[in-house]
């Protein structure tokens, strides 16, 4: 995604001015005289903000007024609907109709909706033939476009029609249609801009918005003009949000070289979530690739669909038995899918004895490893081409945008399917039970799994 893509460069440059000036002037932000906001949307990556003279580690980069960040609080749609808004109890829904109300012409918060985007890259606006792309990937499961659109519908709707006066000068007015491009547009700005303050009186820093809707005691979402211009790229952060009781303030943690862009941090988060919240993905991120593993697939392995309910809830219990489980690039199998399946592989016995003692099998991979590796191999089964075949296609610089990113982010979750596979097979080589059968759990000596 990039702010206003399409724009010729000097209407783009007009905008980030006008936004520039509104911020100084209106909005009593300071703006570090050595740092500019530069348009790079030539490397994929809209608006950005540059140091144009070098930075002490530091440094104070801006100091936003509090009074400055957009929340329901300081819009005046407050004064119109806030009583009604609160009772949501959703700052996600709550945020969404504050953008939409600020759409309107005369909106005092105007030159920022203007560089606001209008085109995104994030999954949510993916066809379905480029999500096809993505398929094997759990990232699918986490869109939720149509439970967002059916709360949009009818959460949203229904405030919006009852009060023509507040939105009829919005862009979410004239069709349903209208409102649910408009709520899609602003709850993607939100996922992608907003940030979660705390609401503390020492100098803290601040954590970048998290999927999490419900609102945590003390924090509130915001969107915060200048500090959502930063981009990010996982290891190349170089400044940080901080809070004090007045001011939200940027500044740099490491010194930056004159040229340099500042990078915000928005956390280590996987190619795929990266590119389901933020349209984009870079090498840097790699490190954090993950590759779901559902309970269901585990379970099944160990035929253990039917009749061992009551070695499931006692995992349950103990905290164990997970919807799923991550594997990354350390390519350990985590410890609970070993303890699972040796759960469910145990004899009644063993069950009964573990149960009394109020105990879990201590993770071995050994006992498990055959069926763990046809769980592995199945889930490989779940993407449609190959390691080799992605790689080739990578090699195609034809190959490009969003394409390129679904091939990158499935190659990467493949990879990490097969080391794991390679790292079993190596750890367990000529230790496991022969015939598909496995050894019994207190048969077998414990390897060590890293
Ligand atoms: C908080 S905004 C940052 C400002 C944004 N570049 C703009 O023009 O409005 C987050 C969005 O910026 C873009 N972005 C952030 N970091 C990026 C990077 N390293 N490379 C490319 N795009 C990036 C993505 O589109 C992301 O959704």
């Amino acid at each position: 995604m990039a702010a206003s893509n399409h724009l010729p460069p000097a209407e783009f440059d007009h905008q980030t001015n006008n936004f520039a000036s509104w911020l100084q002037s209106s909005q009593r932000v300071s703006v570090n005289p050595n740092i500019t906001i530069r348009d790079l949307r030539s490397a994929g990556a809209g608006r950005g903000i540059i140091a144009t003279a070098p930075l002490a580690k530091d440094e104070l980069l801006f100091s936003i007024p509090r009074s400055s960040v957009l929340t329901l609080e300081t819009s005046d749609l407050n004064a119109l609907l806030g009583k009604e808004l609160r009772k949501l109890e959703s700052p996600w829904l709550s945020l969404i109709l504050v953008l939409i109300y600020e759409t309107r012409p005369d909106s005092p918060w105007k030159p920022y909706m203007d560089i606001l985007p209008r085109e995104f890259d994030t999954l949510m606006y993916w066809t379905p033939e480029e999500l096809s792309l993505l398929r094997g990937s759990a990232v699918l499961n986490k869109i939720g476009r149509d439970e967002a659109e059916e709360q949009f519908a009818t959460v949203l709707w229904p405030i919006i029609q009852s009060r023509p006066d507040v939105f009829q000068a919005t862009e979410a007015w004239g069709s349903k249609e209208a409102f649910l491009q408009a709520a899609h547009r602003m709850g993607s700005i939100i996922m992608s801009y907003s940030f979660d303050l705390d609401i503390v009186s020492e100098q803290s820093p601040i954590p970048t918005d998290e999927d999490d809707e419900e609102e945590e005691e003390g924090v509130c979402k915001a969107m915060v003009p200048l500090a959502d211009m930063l981009n990010a790229d996982a290891d190349q952060n170089n400044c940080r949000l901080f809070q004090t009781p007045q001011f939200l303030e940027m500044r740099t943690i490491i010194p930056v070289p004159v040229g340099a862009e500042l990078f915000n941090d928005y956390g280590p988060l996987p190619r795929s979530d990266l590119l389901r919240r933020y349209g984009y993905i870079t090498p840097n991120y790699t490190p954090y690739d993950v590759v779901e593993v559902s309970a269901e697939a585990i379970i099944s392995a160990c035929d253990a669909e039917s009749g061992k309910q009551d070695r499931l809830d006692y995992l349950l219990e103990e905290d164990v038995l997970d919807d799923a489980y991550d594997f990354d690039l350390s390519l350990e199998v985590p410890e609970e899918i070993l303890v699972v399946m040796q759960t469910l592989l145990m004899t009644d016995d063993e069950f009964a004895d573990y149960k009394r003692k109020g105990k879990v099998p201590r993770p071995k991979l050994v006992p498990v490893t055959d069926r763990l590796l046809r769980v592995l191999q199945n889930r490989l089964g779940d993407y449609e081409t190959s390691i080799e075949e992605d790689e080739a296609l990578l090699k195609n610089s034809e190959v490009m945008g969003r394409r390129r990113m679904a091939i990158e982010v499935r190659l990467g979750e493949k990879k990490i399917l097969k080391g794991v596979l390679d790292e079993v097979v190596r750890q367990t080589d000529g230790k496991r039970g022969m015939g598909g059968g496995e050894p019994k759990v207190e048969d077998v000596k414990r390897p060590k799994l890293s």
